[in-house]
């Protein structure tokens, strides 16, 4: 039994490019997720935070590497039904990652009819309360995508999320689609359910800002490799690395009252 929720040993991602050579993107990345517990994975655009967020939610083959969940070692894209359940994904792009042909109801009861053996009655109810729990009005079941804000979408890409009953929720950026005050509502909004559900997210972000009131640890990444990992307050308050500092002197101080 591993000593935490997840662990992620080694992982390796070489990709081969369209004109036939191996390009590296991920290099012996290393990192555990505790249970209720955020890792924000931060860094420069290219550096290997979706491929390493893809890895561990079995979207795409390790190069190599292994993927502990709890006792359980995953395989990397073949997984069983219940350890697919067990880590769920909320995309960057909120609308376009919800099907725009179904309802909202249909979209959040997928993983209900997926995973769980529930008869229409129970399905419909556990909708409005996935609806209720992600702050939305169990009036949009019968509304399509396109007729919901960004912010709105992102709340079904949530609630679908949890309607699998996760240990883990990969957020691939969930945030950067949207505007200040939305995303700092999406936020607030997935504190509230890991303080009530105890889920575990992996959470990653182009900047420290949006990671700095949500991740209880940081992990820095370059071009492929963690270059630095701690607590959030050690991260912003003693940076060891040259890039980790030009991190911090990229945010807006206005951004992260707290950290002033
Ligand atoms: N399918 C692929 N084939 C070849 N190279 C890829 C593929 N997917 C990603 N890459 C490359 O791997 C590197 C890491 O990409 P990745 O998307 O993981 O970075 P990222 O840190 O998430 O970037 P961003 O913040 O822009 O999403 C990049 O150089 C990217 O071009």
């Amino acid at each position: 039994m591993s000593k935490h929720l997840l662990e992620a040993e080694g992982l390796h991602k070489v990709y081969r490019t369209r004109n036939g050579t191996d390009f590296t993107a991920v290099q012996n990345v290393s990192f555990y997720l505790g249970q209720g517990e955020t890792l924000g994975i931060v860094g420069e655009s290219g550096s290997g935070k979706t491929t390493v967020a893809k890895m561990v939610a079995g979207m795409i083959p390790l190069t190599s590497g292994s993927i502990i969940l709890g006792d359980k070692a995953l395989s990397g894209t073949k997984r069983i039904r219940s350890d697919k359940r067990s880590i769920q994904y909320v995309f960057q792009d909120p609308v376009s990652s919800l099907n725009p042909r179904w309802k909202i109801r249909d979209i959040v009861a997928e993983p209900l009819k997926l995973y769980f053996q529930m008869n229409a009655k129970a399905i419909d109810k556990r909708v409005d309360e996935l609806l209720d729990d992600v702050g939305l009005p169990r009036e949009f079941k019968s509304r399509y995508p396109g007729e919901l804000s960004g912010g709105q979408c992102q709340r079904v890409g949530i609630a679908r999320a949890l309607a699998a009953e996760p240990a883990v929720i990969v957020c691939d950026e969930p945030t950067s689609a949207l505007d200040m005050t939305i995303q700092a509502q999406i936020l607030e909004l997935l504190k509230k359910l890991q303080q009530q559900k105890g889920v575990s997210y992996l959470f990653i972000a182009h900047g420290l800002e949006v990671i700095y009131s949500i991740s209880h640890r940081v992990m820095v990444m370059k071009a492929g490799e963690v270059v630095e990992a701690g607590e959030t307050k050690q991260i912003f308050h003693d940076p060891q690395h040259e890039y980790t500092r030009s991190l911090i002197e990229a945010i807006p101080r206005i951004n992260i009252p707290q950290f002033q």
